[in-house]
């Protein structure tokens, strides 16, 4: 799913370079559920956004799902972005004026315009079933608790079913209870989809549940632990 070989990550900073990743390699397989821990600052996010073709890489090779994202321009990293993954990111990003069904349902607008408006409600409306919020389809983020917003974005990132699931501390906003449940409902729903996932933590009792641990500590990435 994930082939990423010595790659290094540079910005220059106040005219000085700055190394944020350093010779970083992983090799995932589809379906794998994979957890990246390391202190703040270590170069986690950074290698997400890298692996959303969000950024580029200074130097080495990145392929997600067969495609080389340092041969793609921008149009065409939009559209891979749209086929074949989803996020989530810390703090929700729903958009505010929307409800809860209105959210998922842009969202998979946007990576299948071929839809009908029906057809949209319809698999919108089951991707939130699937979180536990059927009876929330018309709430705005507002109106919904933090737990149940990050079950919004957890429906809106695997609506469009992408094979690639990329989740930046999902739970950083929760309380442990609650993003606990969040992290369940993720691995649940990957697992019976068969979905890859790269998931930061903090929290090293949730990085446990995944197939692999890898440990970032000042741009280097290091295995750390076969959990299963
Ligand atoms: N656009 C940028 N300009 C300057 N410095 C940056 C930029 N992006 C990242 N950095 C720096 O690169 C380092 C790695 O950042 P990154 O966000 O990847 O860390 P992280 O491990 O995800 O941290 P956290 O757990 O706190 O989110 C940090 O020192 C950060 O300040």
């Amino acid at each position: 799913m994930i082939d990423v070989r010595a790659v290094n990550y540079t910005l220059q900073v106040a005219g000085r370079p700055l190394h944020i990743l350093k010779n970083v390699s992983l090799q995932t397989k589809p379906s794998e559920v994979v957890a990246i821990v390391g202190p703040s600052g270590s170069g986690k996010t950074s290698l997400l956004m890298l692996l959303a073709g969000l950024e580029r890489v200074t130097s080495g090779s990145l392929a997600v799902n067969g495609a080389d994202l340092t041969a793609l321009g921008e149009d065409d990293l939009a559209r891979f972005r749209r086929h074949t993954m989803g996020i989530v990111f810390q703090s929700f990003h729903l958009i505010p004026s929307l409800s809860a069904i209105d959210n998922v349902g842009l969202a998979l607008e946007i990576a299948a315009p071929e839809l009908s408006q029906s057809q949209v409600r319809e698999q919108a409306s089951a991707a939130l079933a699937a979180v536990g919020l059927a009876e929330r389809l018309e709430h705005r983020p507002t109106a919904l608790s933090g737990g149940e917003q990050q079950r919004v974005g957890l429906a809106r990132a695997m609506v469009a079913n992408p094979p690639l699931l990329l989740a930046d501390e999902p739970t950083g906003n929760l309380d442990q209870k609650t993003g606990a449940m969040v992290i369940e409902l993720m691995f649940n729903l990957a697992r019976e989809r068969g979905t890859a996932v790269v998931l930061i933590t903090h929290d090293a009792a949730l990085a446990a549940r995944a197939d692999r641990v890898l440990t970032m500590t000042q741009g280097e990435l290091v295995e750390a632990a076969v959990t299963h």
